[in-house]
């Protein structure tokens, strides 16, 4: 019995990663009526052609379908869609819930004047600040350190349509050749059809082929679990007066006290808050992907 990593899935097949060969194997029997399929990402063992078990997942994405993520690249467009603090905090918590390690990625940095970059400056420094990978300059765009960093990982690219995926991978790996614009064109149709998907192996890391990770349009958290996945607010909850304090009303609050100080971002906070009540006004079975 041999260990690996599905590479691919493609109607009924399913190539699998090991020792860096790709084997070709079918599901055996079972799997459809023990309501797992297997996904690409999973760890599965396979033997003689067939694909005998899947073993546990830390995450699973519906949208590309891909199991044990492990780092996520956040491509927000600098401008052009315009940058919202909104939409990056949505998709950080969506990542935080699914234990997938973001790194921020800014495109069209180029199209900044000076005072539009100074105020971005500012907000990305925030984000750094709680812990965050940023990246983000005026120069070109030089892989080597975010190349680094996916060495190894499974990932996948999140971002809006336009926000800049297929030029960022297309940077990383030259010689994939992703035509810009070209990608949602062919998810569209996806939705159709049966889509391939597959991880490409992207200097060393194992990137989703399938951008488009939008999990986070829908609030897959409980009230309960929400302010854990902002990161700051996590690590200064145990100061709060109350055990399981939300951060709302409740007096001798060291969350509140912290965006009065100016020590967490009131963008942050304010977001938080609107997460917050989206959530608590959402029906029981709203997010589908809820287990
Ligand atoms: N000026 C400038 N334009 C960029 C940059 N990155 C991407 N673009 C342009 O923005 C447009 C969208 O980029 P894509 O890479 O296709 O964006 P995507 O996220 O893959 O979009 P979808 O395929 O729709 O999901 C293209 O016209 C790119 O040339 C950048 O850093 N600077
Ligand atoms: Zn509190």
């Amino acid at each position: 019995m041999k260990q690996g990593i599905i590479q691919q899935s493609l109607s009924g097949f399913y190539d699998i990663l090991a020792d860096g060969e790709i084997y070709r194997t079918r599901a055996r029997g079972n799997f459809r009526a023990k309501k797992i399929k297997p996904i690409v990402g999973d760890r599965v063992e396979f033997e003689n052609g067939y694909l005998l078990r899947v073993l546990p997942r830390k995450n699973e994405l519906v949208r590309p379908p891909v199991a044990n993520v492990d780092t996520a690249v956040v491509v927000t467009a600098a401008k052009k869609p315009t940058f919202s603090t909104n939409l990056l905090d949505r998709q950080l918590i969506a990542l935080e819930a699914q234990k997938i390690t973001p790194i921020i990625y800014f495109s069209k940095t180029d199209l900044l004047g000076d005072d539009e970059y100074s105020k971005l400056e500012k907000v990305v420094a925030g984000y750094r600040k709680i812990g965050y990978r940023v990246f983000f300059s005026r120069e070109a765009f030089a892989p080597e350190q975010l190349k680094e960093l996916l060495r190894g990982q499974i990932v996948t690219m999140m971002g809006q349509t336009g926000a800049g995926k297929s030029t960022l991978l297309n940077h990383l790996a030259p010689g994939l050749d992703l035509a810009t614009g070209e990608i949602s064109t062919a998810l569209k149709r996806g939705r159709h059809t049966t889509r391939k998907v597959s991880l490409l192996n992207v200097a060393g890391a194992w990137i989703a082929d399938t951008p488009g990770f939008s999990s986070y349009e829908t609030f897959d958290m409980t009230v309960e679990e929400l302010p854990n996945l902002f990161l700051e607010m996590k690590s200064l909850a145990r100061e709060c007066k109350f055990r399981g304090c939300l951060h709302l009303k409740e007096p001798q609050c060291a969350v509140k006290d912290a965006v009065k100080n100016g020590i967490i971002m009131e963008s942050r906070y304010d977001n938080y808050v609107q997460f917050h009540n989206l959530i608590a006004n959402q029906k029981p079975d709203y997010g589908k992907n809820r287990k």
